[in-house]
Protein backbone atom coordinates (compact mmCIF):
# COMPACT_ATOMS: atom_id res chain seq x y z
CA UNK A 1 0.00 0.00 0.00
CA UNK A 2 1.25 2.96 -0.81
CA UNK A 3 0.64 6.25 0.24
CA UNK A 4 -1.74 8.73 -1.69
CA UNK A 5 0.18 11.84 -2.25
CA UNK A 6 -1.49 14.30 -0.33
CA UNK A 7 -3.77 12.84 1.26
CA UNK A 8 -4.06 14.06 5.36
CA UNK A 9 -6.55 11.95 7.60
CA UNK A 10 -5.89 14.42 10.23
CA UNK A 11 -6.72 17.55 8.17
CA UNK A 12 -10.39 17.16 9.52
CA UNK A 13 -9.61 17.24 13.11
CA UNK A 14 -6.99 19.84 12.61
CA UNK A 15 -9.80 21.92 11.22
CA UNK A 16 -12.28 22.41 14.25
CA UNK A 17 -9.58 21.71 17.20
CA UNK A 18 -8.03 25.14 16.00
CA UNK A 19 -10.77 27.22 15.93
CA UNK A 20 -12.94 28.29 18.72
CA UNK A 21 -15.51 26.42 19.86
CA UNK A 22 -19.03 28.38 20.04
CA UNK A 23 -22.03 26.76 22.22
CA UNK A 24 -25.70 27.36 20.66
CA UNK A 25 -29.04 26.45 20.72
CA UNK A 26 -31.88 25.48 18.60
CA UNK A 27 -34.64 26.95 20.69
CA UNK A 28 -38.36 24.85 19.26
CA UNK A 29 -41.43 24.86 20.56
CA UNK A 30 -41.78 21.13 21.24
CA UNK A 31 -37.87 18.71 21.49
CA UNK A 32 -39.98 15.87 20.34
CA UNK A 33 -42.11 17.36 17.28
CA UNK A 34 -40.62 20.56 16.44
CA UNK A 35 -42.60 23.00 14.63
CA UNK A 36 -41.09 26.14 15.02
CA UNK A 37 -37.31 27.16 16.01
CA UNK A 38 -36.14 30.64 17.46
CA UNK A 39 -34.32 33.19 15.27
CA UNK A 40 -31.69 35.78 16.42
CA UNK A 41 -30.83 38.86 14.56
CA UNK A 42 -27.31 40.28 15.63
CA UNK A 43 -27.32 43.66 16.94
CA UNK A 44 -23.06 43.36 16.81
CA UNK A 45 -20.38 43.79 15.70
CA UNK A 46 -21.33 46.07 13.25
CA UNK A 47 -20.38 43.42 10.37
CA UNK A 48 -22.51 41.23 11.54
CA UNK A 49 -25.16 42.98 12.50
CA UNK A 50 -28.77 42.78 10.88
CA UNK A 51 -27.83 39.00 10.69
CA UNK A 52 -29.52 35.97 11.81
CA UNK A 53 -27.86 33.24 14.03
CA UNK A 54 -28.71 30.81 17.08
CA UNK A 55 -28.54 32.08 20.29
CA UNK A 56 -25.31 30.80 22.56
CA UNK A 57 -21.23 32.36 22.09
CA UNK A 58 -18.44 31.17 23.08
CA UNK A 59 -17.11 29.00 26.29
CA UNK A 60 -14.89 30.75 29.35
CA UNK A 61 -12.45 28.74 30.08
CA UNK A 62 -13.82 27.34 32.91
CA UNK A 63 -16.77 26.16 31.75
CA UNK A 64 -18.18 22.78 30.06
CA UNK A 65 -20.28 23.38 26.62
CA UNK A 66 -23.55 23.11 28.63
CA UNK A 67 -22.73 25.28 31.31
CA UNK A 68 -21.84 27.88 28.69
CA UNK A 69 -24.95 27.41 26.55
CA UNK A 70 -26.99 28.07 29.50
CA UNK A 71 -25.42 30.54 30.63
CA UNK A 72 -25.54 32.74 27.58
CA UNK A 73 -29.10 31.72 27.01
CA UNK A 74 -30.03 33.59 30.16
CA UNK A 75 -27.34 36.27 29.57
CA UNK A 76 -28.74 36.94 25.67
CA UNK A 77 -32.54 36.30 25.92
CA UNK A 78 -33.08 36.19 29.70
CA UNK A 79 -34.77 32.38 29.46
CA UNK A 80 -34.30 28.91 31.68
CA UNK A 81 -34.24 26.04 29.06
CA UNK A 82 -34.37 22.00 28.94
CA UNK A 83 -31.74 20.90 26.72
CA UNK A 84 -32.55 17.91 24.03
CA UNK A 85 -30.31 16.57 21.61
CA UNK A 86 -27.44 17.75 20.17
CA UNK A 87 -27.60 18.29 16.32
CA UNK A 88 -24.34 17.01 15.03
CA UNK A 89 -22.70 17.94 12.29
CA UNK A 90 -20.39 17.05 9.57
CA UNK A 91 -16.65 18.31 10.57
CA UNK A 92 -15.48 15.70 13.21
CA UNK A 93 -19.27 15.68 14.72
CA UNK A 94 -19.67 19.63 14.75
CA UNK A 95 -20.23 22.68 12.65
CA UNK A 96 -17.41 24.58 11.42
CA UNK A 97 -19.07 28.48 10.38
CA UNK A 98 -16.22 30.81 9.85
CA UNK A 99 -12.49 30.39 9.31
CA UNK A 100 -11.99 31.20 13.22
CA UNK A 101 -15.01 29.22 14.49
CA UNK A 102 -16.55 25.68 15.16
CA UNK A 103 -20.43 25.33 16.35
CA UNK A 104 -21.82 23.00 18.63
CA UNK A 105 -26.22 23.36 18.62
CA UNK A 106 -28.46 21.48 21.15
CA UNK A 107 -32.17 21.47 20.23
CA UNK A 108 -33.62 23.60 23.13
CA UNK A 109 -37.15 24.18 24.89
CA UNK A 110 -38.03 27.41 27.50
CA UNK A 111 -38.92 26.20 30.76
CA UNK A 112 -38.63 29.86 32.34
CA UNK A 113 -39.10 33.33 31.21
CA UNK A 114 -40.71 34.60 28.05
CA UNK A 115 -37.40 35.29 25.38
CA UNK A 116 -36.63 38.91 24.89
CA UNK A 117 -33.00 40.46 23.03
CA UNK A 118 -31.44 41.37 26.18
CA UNK A 119 -28.30 41.81 24.67
CA UNK A 120 -26.73 40.94 21.57
CA UNK A 121 -29.34 40.64 19.65
CA UNK A 122 -32.11 43.32 18.58
CA UNK A 123 -34.90 41.39 17.55
CA UNK A 124 -36.38 37.14 17.51
CA UNK A 125 -38.51 35.62 15.43
CA UNK A 126 -40.07 32.58 15.90
CA UNK A 127 -39.62 30.83 12.49
CA UNK A 128 -41.69 27.32 11.10
CA UNK A 129 -40.49 25.38 8.11
CA UNK A 130 -41.78 27.55 5.53
CA UNK A 131 -40.38 30.68 6.56
CA UNK A 132 -37.06 29.16 7.61
CA UNK A 133 -35.29 31.13 4.97
CA UNK A 134 -37.25 34.52 5.02
CA UNK A 135 -34.26 36.20 7.50
CA UNK A 136 -31.04 36.85 6.30
CA UNK A 137 -28.92 33.50 8.01
CA UNK A 138 -25.31 33.96 9.29
CA UNK A 139 -23.48 32.55 6.39
CA UNK A 140 -22.14 29.75 8.60
CA UNK A 141 -25.72 28.69 9.77
CA UNK A 142 -27.02 28.09 5.76
CA UNK A 143 -25.99 25.15 6.05
CA UNK A 144 -27.54 24.11 9.29
CA UNK A 145 -30.82 25.64 8.85
CA UNK A 146 -30.80 23.64 5.85
CA UNK A 147 -30.39 20.48 7.94
CA UNK A 148 -33.27 21.67 9.98
CA UNK A 149 -35.68 22.09 7.50
CA UNK A 150 -36.43 18.38 7.04
CA UNK A 151 -37.09 17.93 11.23
CA UNK A 152 -39.79 20.81 10.99
CA UNK A 153 -43.39 19.27 11.35
CA UNK A 154 -45.16 20.91 8.62
N1 LIG B 1 -23.84 32.67 18.70
C1 LIG B 1 -23.68 32.37 17.42
N2 LIG B 1 -22.55 32.74 16.77
C2 LIG B 1 -22.46 32.42 15.46
C3 LIG B 1 -23.49 31.72 14.78
N3 LIG B 1 -23.12 31.56 13.48
C4 LIG B 1 -21.89 32.15 13.33
O1 LIG B 1 -21.23 32.22 12.30
N4 LIG B 1 -21.50 32.67 14.56
C5 LIG B 1 -20.23 33.37 14.76
C6 LIG B 1 -20.41 34.85 15.06
C7 LIG B 1 -19.21 35.16 15.91
O2 LIG B 1 -18.11 35.42 15.04
C8 LIG B 1 -18.96 33.86 16.66
C9 LIG B 1 -19.61 33.79 18.02
O3 LIG B 1 -19.27 34.89 18.76
P1 LIG B 1 -20.27 35.61 19.78
O4 LIG B 1 -20.03 37.07 19.62
O5 LIG B 1 -21.68 35.14 19.64
O6 LIG B 1 -19.71 35.06 21.16
P2 LIG B 1 -19.92 35.70 22.59
O7 LIG B 1 -21.39 35.90 22.85
O8 LIG B 1 -19.19 34.82 23.56
O9 LIG B 1 -19.29 37.14 22.42
P3 LIG B 1 -18.02 37.86 23.05
O10 LIG B 1 -18.06 37.65 24.52
O11 LIG B 1 -16.80 37.27 22.38
O12 LIG B 1 -18.25 39.30 22.63
O13 LIG B 1 -19.54 32.82 15.87
C10 LIG B 1 -24.66 31.35 15.48
O14 LIG B 1 -25.61 30.74 14.94
N5 LIG B 1 -24.72 31.70 16.80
Amino acid sequence: MTHQLGSDVEAPRRATSTRRLVVAAIIVDDILTPTRLLAARRSRPAELAGRWEFPGGKMDPHETPVEALHRELHEELGVVVELGDELPGPDDGAWIITDRHVMRLWFARVTGGEPAPLSEHDHLRWLDARALFSVDWLDGDVRIVSALASMLAG
